[in-house]
């Protein structure tokens, strides 16, 4: 296996002094190509790079510089771009180009009182993918690859995402930041980002409007230094699987990260930011300053603690800053005064960058590998199975093709157990071509909406409306870019044809490999997709944030065991799917509710028949009741009326007895006081007697 070391290749560029500058004094001195100085009386700093720019210097420049390094992932070698550099300092400016803000014109605001006054991009500006000359680093790599790798058998894929307040966000289908992504690491895959929508892409056209479409999904801020600041870190990735087994029998994959960092800023204490900027503001700070220590400890050759898992963007980097990867620095600063320690800082952290050597090896991955047999296979047999479920009850002549895919599927089954390079690189062949009829089959391409004219936003839909009659009459167009004039320039602007190989590739058949017509497809269906960027149904728009990804474009979500493949098409094949067997569904529950409602209302007549029996039973049970207790009212009249003629029997038997009880106590009454009266005058008659005897004998005694 090929390996070589290497140390992270450093560019340092210098932008021009700006009206939004602080200070118009530069302090920013560039001596021979590698050198640069720092000077203002206050500061000095001088360090050499492998290369510095100018402000003078062009995009084309900087492109010559990093494009030797990009060539490599052809070959199977990873590769990684960024950007680093202060807010406001030109890092999107050479990631993506010239008067890029325009494609995501939309920035956040800023300050909570508008001190400054706010700029909104100029539409009547170039749109710098229709300009070469504009071009950043992203546009041009996209399409040397492309042209470097015509007929060289390779399958393209492309992913974009953002990181956003230290979350992960897929910038091609998640417009809103509504699902954040992990990051996982997997023996097969290394460091990846779990769901992350990777699409088939064939074309420059097919990179740039993922390019142009995902960047408009961008947290993209109006701050003090950049009326159009980036508040996330980017990166757009393209995956190159090479198709075909070299002589050794392996398969080359080369990865190439874009990553275009949001700038690192200060606390601006003279205007009052709004909550949501403080917030981004921390964050992007606290994942550059751990990308300073991953660079630091990196650089300082101390390699026992690595803090790459402080911080998203250097875990997702990892790879990128440690091992295996080619790593292209390119430190951007400002030649103003205002900014002289931010620019300090920049060229501190490039210069740490430039220390760190990195084994850079290829990645290659023998043919005969099981993971990648059983991959193919489960991709052929899932696109197999959409080309059967997207052909069912249509045309007749693909029957073959179905019976075709059967014994096919019976040779697969037998293939695990032996496999030879041939039949793997047949199997991927066999998985390209089943891609590109699946993007060919027949679907109305909305690509379109993203080749919209650029300059005119505000008559986009008028535009289109006359673009459409142009196609459809084709008169000679007075500006000189109609589409039947070359035939060859997009509506949004790209002068991209004659038919590259890669398109004419998609206007040949399928199935037989020739053009049309030939007994699989008419010309007109072939001609439908060969004419993916001359649609005329336009309903997208530059200000939508709303992500239409075309139809056919294929897409795969890496998962933390598998691959799953999920094209427009599938897609949309599942979502038939999935709606038959909800109707299905729904006919089955509306039968079984049919049922159960001729099962209640049998129910509901046999609980009426036994209510109503019920109900006469308990009326007679009531008449019974009633009549009992007549009978019983009646006798108990009697008894009361027995009862009450007893009580005043009774009572006047009281009464006589009291009143022979009164009469016998006055009697006894009477008795007892004419006998108290009786012992009392006999006892007075006693004491009379006594007293006249005593009297008696004391006159006696006296006469003694
Ligand atoms: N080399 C250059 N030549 C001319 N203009 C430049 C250059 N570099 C940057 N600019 C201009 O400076 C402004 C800020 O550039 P850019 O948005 O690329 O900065 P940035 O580093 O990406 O900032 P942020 O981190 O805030 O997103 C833009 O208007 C851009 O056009």
């Amino acid at each position: 296996m090929e390996t070589s070391t290497d140390h992270i290749k450093v560019a340092v560029r210098v932008r021009p002094l700006l009206p939004i500058d602080k200070s118009q004094d530069i302090i920013v001195y560039t001596g021979n190509n590698s050198e640069i100085r720092i000077s203002d009386g206050d500061h000095y700093l001088s360090s050499s790079y492998d290369k510095v720019f100018t402000a003078e210097s062009s995009q084309d420049e900087i492109f010559d510089f990093v494009s030797p390094i990009l060539e490599r992932t052809i070959k199977g070698f990873n590769c990684t771009i960024f950007a680093y550099g202060q807010t406001g300092s030109g890092k999107t400016f050479t990631m993506f180009g010239a008067d890029w803000e325009i494609n995501n014109p939309a920035a956040q605001d800023y300050f909570e009182r508008n001190s400054i006054s706010r700029r909104r991009p100029s539409t009547g500006l170039e749109h710098p993918l229709d300009s070469p000359a504009k071009q950043g680093i992203i546009p041009k790599s996209i399409a040397m690859l492309f042209n470097k790798s015509e007929g060289k058998q390779l399958t393209y894929y492309s992913s974009f995402l953002q990181i956003y307040n230290e979350k992960i966000y897929d910038l091609l289908q998640d417009p809103n930041r509504s699902k954040a992504l992990n990051i996982r690491e997997s023996k097969i895959y290394g460091i990846f980002v779990e769901g992350l929508a990777e699409f088939v892409v064939e074309s420059t056209e097919d990179c740039f409007m993922l390019l142009s479409k995902g960047d408009r999904n961008r947290a993209v801020r109006q701050t003090r230094f950049n009326h159009h600041s980036s508040r996330s870190h980017t990166i757009f990735q393209l995956l190159l699987e090479s198709d075909k087994a070299n002589k050794r029998g392996v398969l080359k994959r080369g990865k190439l990260n874009f990553c275009d960092l949001a700038g690192s800023e200060k606390y601006d204490k003279e205007n009052a930011m709004v909550q949501d900027h403080i917030k981004e503001l921390t964050q992007i700070n606290k994942s550059l300053s751990t990308l300073g220590k991953v660079i630091y400890a990196l650089g300082s050759g101390n390699t026992s603690h690595i803090p790459y898992r402080d911080s998203k963007l250097t875990r997702l980097l990892q790879d990128s800053l440690g091992v295996s990867t080619q790593t292209i620095l390119i430190a951007t600063v400002s030649p103003s005064a205002g900014y002289a320690e931010e620019t300090i800082s920049t060229l501190k952290f490039a210069d740490r960058a430039r220390k760190i050597t990195i084994k850079i090896k290829k990645n290659e991955i023998s043919a005969t590998n099981d993971e990648l047999i059983l991959r193919l296979q489960r991709e052929i047999q899932h696109l197999k199975s959409i080309l059967n479920l997207k052909r069912k009850g249509g045309i007749q002549e693909l029957q073959q093709e179905i019976w075709e895919l059967k014994e096919e599927n019976e040779k697969l089954k037998k293939l695990s157990a032996n496999a030879t390079i041939e039949e793997v690189e047949r199997l991927k062949q066999e998985n390209k071509r089943l891609k590109l009829s699946l993007q060919n089959n027949g679907f109305p391409s909305d690509l379109e909406g993203f080749y919209v004219e650029k300059n005119n936003f505000e008559n986009q839909e008028k535009n289109n409306l006359e673009n459409q009659e142009k196609t459809e009459n084709r008169p000679p167009s007075s500006s000189g870019r109609s589409r039947k004039e070359s035939n060859n320039i997009s509506e949004y602007g790209f002068t991209n044809r004659s038919f590259s190989p890669s398109e004419n590739r998609r206007r040949l058949c399928p199935r037989c490999n020739q053009p049309p017509p030939c007994i699989h497809v008419s010309s007109l269906s072939i001609e439908h997709s060969a004419s993916t960027y001359r649609s005329t149904n336009s309903t997208d728009s530059r200000y939508s944030k709303n992500i239409k990804i075309p139809k056919n474009l294929q897409v795969r979500y890496r998962m933390t065991n598998c691959v799953i493949e999920n094209g427009g098409i599938s897609q949309e094949i599942k979502d038939q799917e999935a709606r038959q067997k909800e109707m299905k569904k729904i006919k089955e529950r509306l039968g079984k509710l049919a049922e159960l409602e001729s099962y209640r209302k049998a129910q509901f007549k046999m609980e009426l028949e036994r209510l109503e029996a019920e109900k006469r039973r308990n009326d007679e049970e009531i008449r019974r009741k009633q009549t009992e207790d007549a009978k019983r009212r009646k006798i108990l009249k009697e008894l009361k009326e027995k009862v009450s003629n007893y009580k005043e029997s009774k009572k006047a038997e009281k009464e006589e007895e009291d009143k022979k009880l009164e009469d016998l106590k006055r009697m006894a009454e009477r008795k007892r006081k004419k006998r108290n009266e009786d012992q009392k005058r006999k006892l007075q008659e006693f004491y009379e007697r006594k007293k006249e005897a005593m009297l008696e004998e004391l006159a006696d005694y006296e006469k003694m």
